[in-house]
Parts: C-alpha cells; sequence; structure tokens
C-alpha cells in the first residue's frame, strides 16, 4: 500500500466528532478502499476541555487549526459559518491539500472564492454533506446528470423546520417546544435562526440552483421566508385542506432566469413530500430527459452528516493517489435571477367576513381587481361572521400580495387569518 495520507479534521462538534468515529473505526476499510491508508493527524477545537461525542487521543487534539492544515493531505472542515472557516479553507487548498466540507453558508455565501482556489491549487473541494446531510444529491447533479438539463429542483432540505412543522401538526406540538427537542437531536445550526428563518434552506437553494442550472447563485439571489409566522392557524387551516404545511427550496428554470425561493407552503397530504416526517429531508428534480428523481432520507444529524463527508473523503483521497482531480465548478450559464414577483405562484388565504348578503362576490371582486383566478373557495358560517378559504390560481406572486393588501384594506374584512403559498396541486 501506498505512504498514508494525512488527514486532519476542523471542528470537533455535533459532525465533526461523527466525523473522527468513523475515521477511527473504519480505518482498514477506508484503507482497502481507498488503496492508501488514513492517518488522522489532527482535530482542531476551539477549547481543549469541552467534552465531546468521540474518544480522542491528547495528542491529536489541538486549538491551532491554522498550523495542522498545514501539516494535511486532506482536509476537513466541519467548523461552520464563514470565518475562520473560510480563511482555513483557503490556506489548505494553498497548501495543496484536498478539501472536503459541511458548510453550506459559506459555499452559498462565498463559493467561486473557493472554487477559484481549488482550481488554482489543481485541488478537490467536495460538499456533499452541505446539501439535504446523508442523501447523495450533489454528486447526481454534478455527475449522473451532467448529460441532462435539469428544469426544477424542489425539496425540503432542512430537518429542523420538517421537524418543527411535522410535531405541530402531528402532535398539535407548540413551536419552542419542537424547536427545543430539534436541537437536542443535533439537527439545528448554532444558531438556530439560521434554520427558523429559512437561511439554511436558502443557502442549499443557492448551491442546488448553481450546480443544477450551471451557474452562480449565492445565498443573496434566494427569496427566502422562514417559519417563524407560520402559525396554529395555518396548520390547522391546511388540515381542513387536507393539506400540510412544508418549507420548501424550489429552484426552477424560467426561459432564461433561474427562480429561487424558499417558503412555507401548503401542499396536499397525498403528495410524496408531505410524507417527509420528522428531520428527513426530501428532493424531487425534474430534467428534460430523465423526467422526476426523487432523492430521500436523513438530512441532519451527525451520524448521518458524517456519512456524505466520509463519501467525499474518499472520493478525493482516491483522485489524490490517482494523481487527479474531480470536475470543478460548471457555471458557464451565467444566469440572471426571477425576480420573485414575477414567478407564479398559488395562493390559499383564509378570510373572516362579515356574513351579510353579497360578500362571496365582494371578496371574489378583490381577487378579479387584480387579475387573479380563483380555484376553489369554502364558506363556513359562524354566527354573525363566516370564514372564507379561497385558493388561486397561478398568479405572479405580485398580483397576489397586492390582493391580500387589498382585501386587509376592505371594511367587509375582519381578519386574513391565514395566507399562505400552494405547491404541488395542478393550477
Ligand atoms: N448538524 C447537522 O445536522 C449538519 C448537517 C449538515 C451540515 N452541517 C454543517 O456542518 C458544520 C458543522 O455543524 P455542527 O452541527 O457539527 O456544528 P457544531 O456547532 O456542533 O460544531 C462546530 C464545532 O466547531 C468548533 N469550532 C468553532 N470555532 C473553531 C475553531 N476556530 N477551531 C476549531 N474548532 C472550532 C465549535 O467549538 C464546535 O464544537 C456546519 O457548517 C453545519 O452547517 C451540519
Ligand atoms: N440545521 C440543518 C442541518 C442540516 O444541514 C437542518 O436542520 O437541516
Ligand atoms: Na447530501
Amino acid at each position: 500500500m501506498s505512504t498514508p495520507l494525512r488527514v486532519a479534521v476542523l471542528g470537533c462538534g455535533v459532525v465533526g466528532s461523527q466525523v473522527v468515529r468513523l475515521l477511527q473505526e473504519n480505518g482498514d476499510d477506508l484503507a482497502a478502499r481507498i488503496g492508501a491508508p488514513i492517518e488522522l493527524v489532527g482535530v482542531a477545537v476551539r477549547r481543549l476541555d469541552a467534552p465531546r461525542d468521540v474518544e480522542l487521543a491528547e495528542h491529536l487534539i489541538t486549538t491551532d487549526a491554522v498550523e495542522l492544515v498545514t501539516r494535511a493531505d486532506l482536509v476537513v472542515e466541519v467548523i461552520g459559518g464563514i470565518e475562520p472557516a473560510r480563511t482555513l479553507i483557503l490556506s489548505a487548498l494553498e497548501n495543496g491539500a484536498s478539501v472536503v466540507t459541511a458548510n453550506k453558508a459559506l459555499l452559498a455565501e462565498d463559493g467561486a472564492t473557493l472554487f477559484e482556489a481549488a482550481e488554482k491549487a489543481g485541488r478537490d473541494l467536495y460538499y456533499e454533506a452541505a446539501v439535504a446531510g446523508a442523501i447523495p444529491i450533489l454528486r447526481p447533479l454534478r455527475e449522473s446528470l451532467a448529460g441532462d438539463s435539469i428544469t426544477k429542483v424542489i425539496g425540503i432540505v432542512n430537518g429542523t423546520t420538517n421537524y418543527i412543522l411535522d410535531k405541530m401538526d402531528s402532535q398539535g406540538s407548540g413551536f419552542l417546544e419542537a424547536l427545543a427537542e430539534a436541537q437536542e437531536l443535533g439537527y439545528a445550526e448554532a444558531d438556530p435562526t439560521a434554520d427558523v428563518e429559512g437561511f439554511d434552506a436558502a443557502a442549499k437553494a443557492a448551491i442546488l440552483a448553481s450546480l443544477a442550472f450551471h451557474t452562480r447563485v449565492t445565498a443573496s439571489d434566494v427569496y427566502r421566508e422562514g417559519i417563524s409566522e407560520v402559525t396554529a392557524a395555518d396548520v390547522a387551516s391546511a388540515k381542513a385542506m387536507d393539506s400540510v404545511v412544508k418549507l420548501l427550496a424550489i429552484v426552477e428554470l424560467k426561459g432564461d432566469q433561474v427562480g429561487v425561493r424558499v417558503h412555507p407552503a401548503m401542499i396536499p397530504r397525498r403528495h410524496p413530500l408531505a410524507n417527509v416526517r420528522e428531520a428527513y429531508n426530501a428532493v424531487f428534480v425534474e430534467s428534460e430527459a430523465a423526467g422526476q428523481l426523487m432523492f430521500y432520507g436523513r438530512g441532519a444529524g451527525g451520524a448521518p452528516t458524517a456519512s456524505a463527508v466520509l463519501g467525499d473523503l474518499v472520493t478525493v483521497a482516491r483522485h489524490r493517489l490517482a494523481g487527479t482531480k474531480g470536475a470543478g465548478e460548471s457555471a458557464y450559464a451565467a444566469r440572471a435571477i426571477q425576480p420573485m414577483g414575477e414567478t407564479l405562484t398559488r395562493y390559499h388565504v383564509a378570510i373572516d367576513v362579515d356574513d351579510t348578503a353579497g360578500v362571496l362576490a365582494t371578496i371574489a371582486g378583490a381577487f378579479a381587481e387584480h387579475g387573479v383566478s380563483i380555484q376553489t373557495v369554502r364558506q363556513e358560517g359562524r354566527d354573525q361572521d363566516a370564514q372564507l378559504v379561497v385558493v388561486s390560481h397561478d398568479a405572479t406572486d405580485a398580483q397576489l400580495a397586492a390582493t391580500v393588501a387589498h382585501l386587509r384594506s376592505m371594511d367587509v374584512v375582519r381578519d386574513v387569518t391565514s395566507v399562505m403559498r400552494v405547491e404541488g396541486i395542478d393550477a
């Protein structure tokens, strides 16, 4: 066998500790699969005395990540966040190391700098763990589907928010209670705002859009709404329509433009994404020749994420041994981003109205005034007032937003109790 490949792991938290565990437990198999032994030369941590979920020889632990990357052939970055992760990855590449990272926040903010550095260094930068954890989705987009034309990717790509929405739907749990459980289980980001407000899903949407459409999409290009405004009333309203609320990431090709958005949406319970429970993720891909493909599995958690990291590590190690590297960034198409206002969406709107003659026609008139056609209306009478639940046909997001603003200003409208986009039913 060849001389050992030296591996440095940066960060020993939820994911890092599982990467270290698998490296230590599966060393012989990994060596056989790669064709060279893997030698763990160090694990960079923030604090030497912090409790860790993995047994680790003391001489391997260091707080000097900068020094550690200078003595590794393969660097695994699982610290997260922008700095010092970016500087460490750049310095690893400059030193000739191949890099594996799970850091979607960094890739979505400044992937271009990292990809250019990897290209310049002639080294690999792999990041399967960054999107949908254990699910192989980036490699299928980069490699298996490289000969096809992808038209749309729609997915549940954040485990924490899916866990919260699932518990609200199935157990009537409160938002904060479900979030605390998701944090306890290791699904949430260090700052769970990234999950709850959709930043994490938006970073993943940017990465998916870049790969699917061969263009550069950054986190700031993504239209983003999180789930902090989703109420028990929204969840109940969805239930009444035999639907569920999910946080969706949707990236699609619209002519020459790329639509890229993250927001909660109601989807019918019969839709396959409706059955994605707890912290599971699922991603649908539609492409011209292959048609529809679905990827499903654990999108968060230490061991599942470490599985994707190790898969990349084996790949980049094999490349090192063969004196080659994988394909770099493919951004030749340079597409513009479609403004959210021009995106075709559908709305579900629940409205408390005065139960008087002609109210239905008045409400329908408001939709018509903004050019929005109605698909269904359900009315429930309740003493002096009534609730109307309207589901629109496809209209631009701008038309729908204007309709809701108009409804809110009307005398017959007591309250607009739920507004949510609808996905997954035929227009
Ligand atoms: N947890 C998941 O389910 C999951 C899934 C996919 C991707 N990720 C990504 O993996 C990365 C790590 O996530 P995590 O959940 O393990 O986070 P974590 O907070 O549990 O672990 C990060 C660790 O890095 C350490 N650290 C911070 N600064 C450091 C420094 N300068 N040097 C060395 N160590 C330092 C922290 O002390 C912490 O232990 C993030 O990019 C995250 O987005 C996480
Ligand atoms: N915090 C993320 C981790 C996986 O990327 C989630 O909940 O999905
Ligand atoms: Na993945």
